[in-house]
């Protein structure tokens, strides 16, 4: 499979050169040349698989052959290895009409950990033996930050630096940050937004002498791996619920729009899904940009959803490659005008393309703890407030189909929230004892190139380095 960017001008790739590549060379994300289909009768194949062998199934287009199948299949089984539910992500029935997946039994308690514990063997994978070294730079407003540190802390040659934005995350993501402190993890916290930080990283990408000296890598979903990844649960759900004979919804808490738009991928792939209900929290730059085509950025509002909290949502760029026809010119001509204005109007004719697949909602405080609440006392569920968004905005939309709202953390990581919602304070699981005992390490620099690079460049390996 080759990989082509979003804008049109970056080298073509394979996978692995793709995996470790993060954003492209032109400032576009990467994606498959072609859409990979699975026929009805491959996806009726996948009832009553596990998720490894889901995931093999759902992957192996995506890989090539770059990765043989039985190396692909002991790499995802080395990573879900770490989950604690023998489903990997189950499905949890709440009423006639509505399901959750919960996809956060993984080390960090967040979704991420699907996506990030294979992403680390996939590291391994590609490095090993090939005397390269990687410096990967990555944004978090919490559980990319968590999930990557877990996946790639002591991984041998790769230095991590994670920018979160101070204040803005919860206290059980901060310690599961910078509670790590292995050589190769360097927690920063930014004087500024999630979108601060997620600017200053694609600054580094796109600073052609700083990328240069040091060799980058992406774990945010700007790396395709990422969402083929999570691609795999979307099918391990549907067929769970009767596809392919059956259409199935999903309702997303959607902050980068990468969870999504993984979620569009497995429809593109031939999955039958009915409808993908982007939720929203009071950051609605994407329910503006689907319901009325206006992607304009605001300020971003702090919430009790803060791993949402964003307002520059980097993978709605490859939804709207595909509404551009895949015309990487002129989506990089759209985008540069983006990128000057901090708006964009979104077409009728590719809003209306667009709403044969997606709904959404925009959900307030008030409705997200109203539903946080209804889990609570209807269904038996305590739910992190992530999940009350999607579970609200799947409320919203809910049609003749079964509707499956992805459950994205686990309510203890956001414990005050919750308890502010329903009045029950989540216990956090035994995976995270200890966390409140033990020593931080977090540098604070401002929102400013010019001082993270600096930073960066003291402790990282510059590409020309002998390998240890
Ligand atoms: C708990 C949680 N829910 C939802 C989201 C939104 O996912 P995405 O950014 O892929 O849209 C995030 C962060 O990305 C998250 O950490
Ligand atoms: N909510 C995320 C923000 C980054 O999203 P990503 O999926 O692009 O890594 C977080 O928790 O860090």
């Amino acid at each position: 499979m080759d990989y082509v960017s979003t804008r049109g001008s970056a080298p073509v790739l394979d996978f692995a050169s793709v995996t470790l590549a993060g954003l492209a060379s032109d400032g576009g994300l990467y994606v498959p040349r072609d859409w990979p289909v699975l026929s009805r009768d491959e996806i009726a194949d996948l009832a009553g698989l596990d998720y490894v062998e889901t995931a093999v199934r759902v992957c192996a287009p995506f890989v090539g052959d770059v990765l043989g199948e039985a190396e692909l299949r002991s790499l995802l089984g080395r990573a879900y290895a770490s989950f604690s539910h023998a489903a990997t992500v189950p499905l949890v029935q709440l009423d006639g009409q509505h399901w959750l997946l919960e996809l956060f039994h993984g080390p960090t308690l967040a979704f991420k950990d699907v996506a990030m514990q294979a992403l680390g063997q996939l590291f391994e994978r590609f490095l090993s033996g090939s005397g390269r070294h990687l410096t990967v730079i990555g944004a978090t407003s919490g559980d990319t930050g968590s999930a990557a540190i877990n996946a790639l802390a002591g991984v041998e040659g790769v230095e991590v630096f994670m920018l979160h934005p101070k204040g803005r995350v919860s206290d059980v993501q901060r310690r599961q940050m910078t509670t790590v402190l292995t050589p190769n993890v360097h927690n920063i916290a930014i004087e500024g937004s999630f979108d601060d930080a997620q600017a200053l990283v694609k600054a580094m990408f796109n600073d052609a002498s700083f990328a240069r000296r040091f060799p980058l890598s992406a774990v945010n979903s700007i790396n395709w791996a990422r969402l083929m990844l999570q691609i795999v649960y979307y099918f391990y759900a549907a067929v769970r619920l009767g596809a392919p004979e059956r259409a199935v919804a999903f309702s997303v808490p959607t902050g980068n729009f990468g969870d999504v738009f993984a979620g569009y991928v497995a429809s593109r792939m031939g999955l039958p899904i009915e409808r993908l209900v982007v939720a929203t929290n009071e950051n609605d730059i994407l329910h503006r940009a689907l319901s009325a085509g206006d992607y304009s950025v605001g300020q971003v509002a702090p919430t009790s959803s803060p791993s949402m909290d964003i307002q520059v949502s980097s993978n709605f760029e490859r939804l709207l490659f595909d509404l551009h026809g895949r015309d990487g010119a002129a989506l990089a001509a759209t985008m540069q005008g983006f990128e000057a204005t901090r708006a964009m109007a979104v077409p009728d004719a590719m809003r209306g393309e667009a709403s044969a697949l997606f709904a959404s909602a925009r959900v307030d405080v008030d409705s997200m703890a109203q539903t946080l609440r209804w889990a609570q006392d209807k269904c038996g569920q305590i739910i992190d407030p992530h999940t009350a968004i999607g579970l609200a905005a799947a409320k919203r939309h809910v049609g003749a189909a079964p509707m499956v709202t992805l459950a994205t953390a686990h309510p203890a990581k956001f414990r005050d929230a919750v308890e502010r919602a329903c009045g029950i304070r989540p216990a956090l699981p035994a995976r995270v004892a200890g966390l409140f005992d033990r020593e931080e390490r977090y540098a604070v620099l401002p929102a400013e190139l010019g001082a993270v690079q600096a930073f960066i460049a003291e402790r990282a390996r510059p590409a020309d380095a002998v390998a240890a």
